[in-house]
């Protein structure tokens, strides 16, 4: 049994088991507006919340609680793009003090809110760093995650806003060799921070799901033999387990232990991309795929819903690490190129958010014009 902040008893759900017998992390891929509407969502169990600008596009266009701010930036001269960023950085602002007392008890381990720098930064190195350096000062909140794009160019960002102490999220992780670079970019940027305790710099690694399978499942119908047929829905899960196996490795041995003396926190893989998108798979697939310790699981309503109505919990992340491996080394073997997956998600993910940040701009444009 659980207690609210006013003490009174509240009904212990699975993504409350899910963190205590599993150590894993539910986050909400959420946003909304009052965000006292994410209360009960924090009292079932949630222990952070991801956006991303398809989350504010739906949030900013689905809702007329943002007019009232809206009218007093307009008023106050600003510009659309700059409105936009005032109207995002007060939702993260309000979410990360709900979430504060979560950071707070779990020594800065949990109770993160991200928020994404502007897709259209993902190949400027520079423009990241500066934006990033601008939403962590106007958020003004420890328990703030800088999402930032493993793009090539921006994950030489990465290493620079973490050597700044700024807490990164990682983001738009396809495949395995990029996972490696961002374990090393958060490696790289806690060595060259000039701080004597690393303790207060957070980071996780936002690896997608869901999107791995679609686009390998298309690759391997297109294969269509039987052995390829029979690898469908299977290597998206498989890599995930192989990326555990993978942070393992990297936060041991002589180098980890040297920061870990600083106070370093371990980074933090955080499984995004969990809603099932082929309704051939159980709901739940991912999320129950996934359970592991010191993980993150971020879930959108879909599979929220569904884990907390008829979720498994059990550890699966490393139950069937050589079966796992199998997997990817025959999709592999079948000419399925992992890091051009990688990098033609990238290409299309970066594409639609670029297209929500797009249109959410004109929404507000559109709000905007019916004020005056
Ligand atoms: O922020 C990332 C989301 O988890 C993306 O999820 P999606 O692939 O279901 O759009």
């Amino acid at each position: 049994m659980e207690h609210n902040s006013n003490g009174a008893k509240i009904k212990s759900t699975i993504l409350h088991h899910l963190f205590e017998k599993q150590r894993q992390s539910p986050y909400y891929d959420n946003l909304c507006r009052p965000v006292s509407d994410l209360l009960p969502f924090i009292a079932n169990g949630i222990r952070g919340l991801t956006t991303n600008p398809a989350i504010f596009e739906r949030a900013i266009s689905s809702s007329n609680a943002y007019d009232e701010q809206l009218r007093k930036l307009v008023e106050a001269g600003k510009d659309i793009e700059c409105a936009y960023r005032e109207l995002v950085v007060k939702d993260i602002h309000d979410t990360c003090k709900l979430l504060e007392s979560i950071y707070n008890d779990s020594d800065g381990v949990d109770g993160y809110v991200s928020v994404a720098v502007s897709p259209k930064l993902a190949s400027d190195t520079k423009g990241t760093i500066e934006e990033a350096k601008w939403l962590h000062k106007m958020v003004g909140c420890s328990n703030v995650y800088i999402k930032i794009p493993a793009t090539d160019e921006s994950i030489l960002s990465m290493k620079e806003v973490i050597s700044l102490g700024i807490s990164v999220n990682a983001t738009l992780i396809f495949c395995l060799p990029r996972y490696e670079a961002v374990v090393d970019a958060y490696l790289d940027g806690l060595e060259a921070c000039g701080r004597t305790d690393l303790s207060k710099v957070s980071n996780a690694a936002a690896f997608y799901i869901s999107r791995v399978d679609t686009k390998l499942d298309k690759k391997l119908e297109q294969i269509g033999t039987s052995e390829a047929l029979d690898l469908k829905g299977k290597g998206a899960v498989a890599q995930a387990v192989l990326a555990y196996q993978l942070y393992q490795k990297k936060f041991s041995g002589p180098r980890w232990k040297h920061l870990e003396k600083r106070g370093a926190k371990k980074q933090r893989l955080m499984w995004a991309s969990t809603n099932v998108k082929n309704p051939a798979y159980p709901d739940t697939f991912y999320v129950d795929s996934l359970i592991g310790p010191d993980t993150i699981s971020t879930i959108a309503d879909q599979a929220l819903k569904a884990f907390m109505d008829h979720g498994v919990l059990s550890r699966t992340l490393d139950a069937e690490v050589s079966g796992a491996q199998d997997i990817y080394n025959a999709i592999e073997k079948l000419g399925i190129d992992w890091r051009s997956v990688g990098s033609e998600l990238e290409h299309e993910v970066l594409g639609s958010f670029t297209k929500s940040f797009d249109n959410v701009l004109q929404c507000i444009h559109k709000k905007t014009l019916v004020q005056v």
